[in-house]
């Protein structure tokens, strides 16, 4: 049973056909049989991630960054194959989660003496998202990096570039969110984030406290800031010290419903999925991983 490589080689702004040659001789050096499957167009990933079965394979790697590991969890969600990545992204999120480094021999190191262990998943509108999922003014930075090309000529920095576009335009909102048994409504609201993994964005520590196999889901809200506040308190997003801001709600729980006045995008793991009302709810341990 050879493990499948699905790899995205338009990840990190293009490098993924180089690192895979890396990768590759790396996999023939320690003698590891293995069989690819290079995709050649976005959500391709989803389909052959569900066909795993019938390439009779054990472990199914991602090759790419946080939206071909989306991809290939969505298709792989349910599964017997156990869920692997080398990541190649821009930013790299899932792979920061569960500590797997950049430097692609110590990845496939990883990969190969790695131990198996068992995350949690958040659900959006019946989508899987691995990481997290951010409501409001994220939604939209997310929406115009997608769009633009800053994402792809400055990596990671492009979100702040994105940011400060964004927050010239965009208006609070005003938000309805129901947690398990809690209701709240609050004016003024700039962003919910819902967390199954502290980090998002490149590093962004928007959920400092969540854990990925705990069966929780953490949310954060930003509300009621001008413009210049958000400036202000953007930076401690780095070190998740944002969460002490007055201004800022952290709480925790296991099913999210959000609605908003007026309709707002949301993204997960920085691929867009639509605009609210939005239902999350988290899947203890729903996907099998190498760590
Ligand atoms: N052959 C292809 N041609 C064009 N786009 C593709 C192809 N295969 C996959 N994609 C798309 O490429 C997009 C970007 O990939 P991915 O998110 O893995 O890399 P990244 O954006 O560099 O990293 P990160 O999300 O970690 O910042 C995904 O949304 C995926 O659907």
């Amino acid at each position: 049973m050879k493990p499948l490589f699905i790899v995205n080689e338009y990840a990190g702004k293009g490098k993924t056909k180089q690192r895979w040659s890396n990768i590759q001789r790396h996999l023939d050096m320690l003698a590891i049989p293995y069989q690819v499957h290079f995709t050649t167009r976005p959500r391709e990933a989803v389909e052959v991630a569900k066909r795993a079965a019938l390439y009779e394979c054990s472990h199914v790697i991602a090759v790419g960054g946080d939206g071909t590991v989306n991809e290939v969890v969505n298709g792989l969600c349910g599964q017997q194959a156990v869920f692997g990545v080398i990541p190649t992204g821009t930013g790299n999120d899932f792979a920061r989660m569960l500590d797997i480094p950049d430097d692609p021999f110590f990845a496939v190191k990883k990969l190969v003496n790695g131990s198996e262990k068992k995350i949690d998943l958040l659900e959006l509108n019946g989508k899987f998202i691995a990481g997290a999922i951010g409501i409001g003014f994220d939604g939209a930075i997310a929406e115009d990096m997608n769009r633009s090309s800053w994402k792809k000529r400055f990596g990671a920095f492009g979100y702040v570039l994105s940011m400060l576009k964004i927050l010239r335009t965009f208006y609070p909102f005003t938000l309805y969110l129901d947690l398990d048994e809690k209701s709240f409504m609050i004016d003024k609201c700039w962003m919910v984030a819902v967390g199954n993994s502290c980090f998002y964005g490149g590093g962004m520590k928007i959920c400092p406290d969540a854990k990925h196999d705990d069966g929780l889901l953490d949310v954060c809200i930003v509300h009621d800031l001008s413009r210049t506040g958000i400036l202000k308190a953007f930076p401690s997003v780095f070190s998740g010290r944002h969460v002490q801001h007055p201004n800022v709600i952290y709480m925790r729980g296991q099913e999210v419903h959000v609605r908003t006045e007026p309709s707002v995008y949301i993204h997960g793991d920085g691929e867009i999925f639509g605009q609210t009302p939005g239902e999350i709810v988290i899947h203890p341990h729903a996907l099998n991983v190498i760590c």
